[in-house]
């Protein structure tokens, strides 16, 4: 599907889908000094042909002005001439898209996130087991565990992203940077916001709960 056969309503309702969840994410101050970036998909999906609506890069996430977004293709290079840049780390959502075919992809960096990260970085995944927003990923087996994986920070962007697609779980719909930020990812906007909300409430629980531990082990 070439760029030019998406039509405008389908475009509009991407950026609105956009707009909605950036305010509200803003809100909850999941964008501190310009961190985050945000996608949705538009059009149909082949593995080596999408495009989708990307935040651009480097602006305070909480402010909305009308060059928030921008549309770019499945190697992450613009649709249209525009003097915005796509986000730093879209080749990542580049790697998500191709791997999943997925609808809709969130990033965010939080402190919980980012500690979660650290504490478990070395050995490469989080564990979680046993947290009923489990089934937020569609997991429903009773005390299911998963791991997160967690990919090293590199400077380069293109070298994270070439690790995705062997990092990643189709399963469990997250990947942590270390001490960076979590992509979550969904059919669509609204199953990849439930996703990101299920990881971040796992990594404040997962969090509390070895403070917790540390001050006296639990039973
Ligand atoms: C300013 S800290 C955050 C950035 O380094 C980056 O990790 C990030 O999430 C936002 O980059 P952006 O290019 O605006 O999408
Ligand atoms: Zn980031």
């Amino acid at each position: 599907m070439n760029f030019s056969d998406i039509t405008l309503e389908q475009k509009q309702t991407a950026l609105q889908e956009l707009h909605q969840v950036k305010e509200l994410f803003a809100s909850r101050g999941w964008f501190p000094g310009t961190s985050g970036n945000l996608s949705v998909r538009v059009g149909d999906f082949q593995e080596d042909e999408f495009h989708f609506a990307v935040t651009a890069s480097g602006k305070d996430k909480s402010v909305h002005t009308p060059e928030d977004y921008l549309f770019v293709d499945q190697n992450g290079k613009p649709c249209e001439a525009t003097r915005l840049k796509p986000s730093a780390e879209t080749l990542i959502h580049c790697e998500i898209y191709r791997k999943t075919g997925c609808g809709a992809i969130f990033h965010v960096h939080t402190i919980d996130n980012n500690l979660i990260s650290e504490y478990y970085g070395k050995q490469g995944f989080v564990p979680a087991q046993g947290i009923e927003l489990i089934k937020a990923f569609n997991i429903w087996e009773e005390d299911a565990s998963i791991s997160i994986p967690v990919l090293p920070n590199y400077a380069e962007i293109p070298r994270i992203a070439e690790l995705v697609p062997g990092a990643l779980d189709v399963s469990v719909p997250g990947i942590l940077l270390r001490n960076h930020g979590i992509y979550a990812w969904g059919r669509n906007a609204f199953e990849a916001k439930r996703h990101l909300e299920a990881f971040e409430f796992i990594f404040e629980y997962t969090y509390k709960r070895l403070l917790l531990e540390a001050a006296r082990p639990l039973k």
